[in-house]
């Protein structure tokens, strides 16, 4: 069974010794807002997220990997965080991505696809093992093809982020509710033209991001896709089909961007509050140790 020193250990390899700095999403930037729910989510949780009073939110915005100088313009997946922290001071965090699904179902699938990408000694990638990979293990294939087919954002505001994994609401009566959340521009998506791809410089989405916030905040809307018997909850590299009842849970308002309110943040995604639970996903469970080593080794500059 892959564990999260494993992954800890082939992140190093893929992004070298990077002291100090986060392991995976090496590079990003904070951002504060505050969260406004719906009555929606009530019906389902008993979380305090959804009981009417407004949350304050601590975000960061990423790019998947931990290289902290990766090009802002490839196609690979961009990641948010929010920590939640609610009136009664309880506290939930969400991370997810902007692909729909994960690449591999289960821990091993997806370590074995991140030791293909290892350079060899003249750091060089052996692109056509990797291209043998995916065949032989198919649950790489839809995140893969996800990101062919969709540029990436022209900025971290104007993109759908997904939670990729299910999770269970719980309500007052213990009754449990399967779903997977997403965040969703309330502006629409705005994507890079191949032409943008190509002529833009490696760094340019968190100044593009300070820019838009200075003419006011940006508007995401949290949502929940509600699961049905025989959606499976723990292969996150499979969407559930597109029919499903989707319901909105609140606003999630942006309103400053640029300072180091992130830094401190772990955003393990199993550090739930009341009336949310995670589910029997495998790679969800194991990104707490995964997360927990990074924040270890960041903080004490390792
Ligand atoms: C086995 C699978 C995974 C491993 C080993 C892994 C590992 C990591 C690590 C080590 C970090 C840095 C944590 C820190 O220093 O605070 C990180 C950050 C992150 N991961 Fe994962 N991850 C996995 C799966 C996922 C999945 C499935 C998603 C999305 C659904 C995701 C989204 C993110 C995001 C958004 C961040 C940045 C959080 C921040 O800004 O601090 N990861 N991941």
């Amino acid at each position: 069974e892959a564990t999260g020193v494993d992954f800890i250990n082939v992140f190093e390899k893929l992004a070298g010794k990077q002291p100090g700095v986060r392991k995976g999403h090496a590079k990003g930037v904070c951002a504060v807002g505050e969260f406004t729910p719906t009555d929606a989510g009530g019906r389902y949780s008993s979380s305090a997220l959804f009981n009417g009073e407004k949350s304050t939110a601590n975000i960061r915005f990423s790019m998947a990997g931990g290289n902290p100088a990766a090009n802002e313009t490839e196609r690979s997946p961009r990641g948010v965080g929010v920590k939640f922290t609610m009136a009664d001071g309880s506290v939930h965090y969400i991370a997810g991505l902007t692909t729909p699904v994960f690449p591999g179902k289960s821990p091993e699938v997806f370590l074995g696809l991140l030791e293909t990408l290892v350079p060899d000694e003249q750091g060089k990638v052996d692109f056509s093992q990797v291209a043998q990979y995916r065949q032989e293990h198919p649950s790489t294939l839809p995140q893969f093809n996800w990101l062919q087919a969709n540029n990436p954002p022209s900025s971290y505001a104007s993109v759908n982020y997904h939670g990729i994994h299910a999770f269970y609401f719980v309500d007052d009566q213990g009754k449990k509710t399967k779903f997977k959340w997403r965040l969703v521009p309330t502006e629409g998506q705005k994507l890079l033209t191949k032409a943008q791809m190509k002529q833009l410089p490696d760094t340019f989405l968190a100044d593009k991001l300070k820019e838009e916030l200075s003419q006011g905040p940006a508007h995401f809307e949290l949502q929940a896709v509600i699961g049905q018997a025989d959606d499976v909850t723990n292969n996150p590299s499979q969407a559930w089909p597109e029919d499903r009842e989707v319901i909105t849970l609140g606003t999630l308002s942006i309103t400053s961007s640029g300072d180091n309110s992130c830094d401190l943040i772990n955003f393990d995604p199993n550090a739930l509050a009341q009336g949310v639970e995670s589910s029997d996903d495998r790679i969800l469970r194991l990104r707490s140790t995964a997360y927990a080593i990074s924040f270890g080794k960041r903080l004490s500059g390792q």
